[in-house]
């Protein structure tokens, strides 16, 4: 592990660490981040206290595959949390958890955040860099928010001091880091994106529901139907038509109704 008491931002420490021939495999991890890096060109505003780390790796495994290691993210952070909160409150990420019940305070939102009580509590970024060998390293950043949540989004953030847990960034990166191992080792290279899709289905918020789906202004609409194996938001328009979305924001509930 890298750790810094200041720094920009760990996701560019990590690219920059691999353009210049690091082999990865290695956490960056800081207390304070100056200049976050959301996803879609975003600003991450990070309060001290709260959890900024990024992992490099450089996966055996094309770029399509490569791409799915947002939702092995996802899934370790769930059985993190899971590990850190209060007992039942997290059902994310388990396996066997057969599907939210309603008693999971935290969920899984398409593409790549974690929800709790419905507002935003981790967003995790990936962002690929091309080696001089052809293969990608991948630094996979992901912001958690343990003290404070930004309050001028326009969605709503949360963090697990609103939650009213006191768990530190050095407690929940101590959960993550060893969910991680373990997540990453049933992706297997890609091999078992499966495994790792069916438990992240079993954890996400609004199947079922209405959806919204802003793609750089062009609005889909329909009802959130699933996440195909290859970890695309299959949208089930009002024709019955299905289409399958890699990139976009969300947004759930009745204003996203198909018939709006
Ligand atoms: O837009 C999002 O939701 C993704 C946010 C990702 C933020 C994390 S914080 C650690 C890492 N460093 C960055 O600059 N960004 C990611």
């Amino acid at each position: 592990m890298r750790a810094f008491d200041s720094i920009g931002s760990t996701t560019a420490e990590a690219v920059a660490a691999a353009a210049a021939g690091d082999a990865g495999g290695i956490w960056f991890v800081a207390t304070e981040q100056t200049a976050g890096r959301g996803r879609r060109g975003r600003v991450w505003v990070h309060t001290p206290g709260n959890l900024a780390a990024t992992l490099l790796i450089v996966p055996d495994a094309d770029p399509a595959l490569a791409a799915t290691l947002g939702f092995v993210a996802g899934v370790a952070i769930g059985v993190a949390l899971d590990r850190v909160l209060p007992a039942g409150t997290v059902k994310v990420g388990l396996d066997g958890a057969e599907g939210l019940d309603g008693r999971s305070r935290v969920a899984l939102k398409w593409p790549n955040d974690v929800l709790a009580d419905g507002a935003k509590l981790v967003g995790i970024a990936l962002e690929a860099t091309k080696l001089g060998d052809g293969r990608h390293a991948i630094a996979i950043g992901i912001g958690v928010n343990i003290v404070a949540a930004p309050t001028d989004l326009p969605y709503p953030a949360t963090s697990l001091a609103e939650l009213g847990v006191t768990r530190s960034a050095q407690d929940v990166f101590e959960a993550l880091s060893d969910a991680w191992v373990e997540i990453f080792r049933l992706w297997d290279d890609g091999r078992g994106i499966g495994d790792v899709l069916k438990r992240w289905r079993e954890s996400a918020a609004g199947i079922g529901a209405p959806v919204a789906v802003n793609q750089d202004g062009a609005i889909v609409r329909g009802i959130f139907e699933t996440i195909d194996d290859a970890g695309r938001l299959i949208v089930r328009a009002n024709d019955d038509s299905r289409i399958a979305i890699t990139a976009g924001d969300v947004h759930f509930g009745a204003t996203a109704s198909a018939r709006s």
